[in-house]
């Protein structure tokens, strides 16, 4: 059914499969002892809402995310390179299990790279 020429979105799915990816990323998430703490008193729905829309949106949805910017909603959490990679590995663990294509899964996680440096405000910007 899918193939390299669809848009990411579509080849991980589409809108009702990224709606459970990141239900089921969240609930993960929020299970990892070392990331819980962070989403403390935050507004989970709106988090899973908004993520839903980022993430369509960066896998070439039919979506403009219209949620706060990245940088600044991250800034001052204390968030390191290695809770970014953990989120990340649990991430990829979400598609793995859904059974998405190991070229799929690569370039999702390749997309989400991109996107380290504002979420841990590393300065070290290259691009
Ligand atoms: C590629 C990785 C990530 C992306 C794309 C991302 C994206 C987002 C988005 C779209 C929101 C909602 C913004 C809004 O409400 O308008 C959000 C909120 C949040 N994110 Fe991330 N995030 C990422 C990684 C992380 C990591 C690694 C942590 C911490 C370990 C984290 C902690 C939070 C917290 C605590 C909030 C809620 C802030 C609040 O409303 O109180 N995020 N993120």
């Amino acid at each position: 059914m899918t193939d390299s020429t669809q848009a990411l979105f579509t080849r991980l799915g589409g809108t009702s499969a990224m709606v459970e990816i990141v239900d089921q990323m969240y609930a993960r998430v929020l299970g990892d002892p070392d990331l819980a703490p962070f989403f403390e008193g935050a507004e989970m729905d709106r988090v899973r809402s908004m993520q839903y829309h980022f993430l369509a949106s960066a896998f070439d949805g039919p979506i403009e995310y219209s949620g706060a910017e990245l940088t600044k909603i991250h800034a001052g959490r204390g968030i390191k390179a290695t809770h970014f990679a953990k989120f990340c590995g649990h991430f990829a663990d979400v598609l793995e299990e859904r059974g998405v294509a190991p070229r799929d899964v690569d370039d999702a996680l390749g997309r989400l790279a991109m996107f380290r440096d504002k979420i841990t405000g590393d300065a070290n910007v290259d691009g």
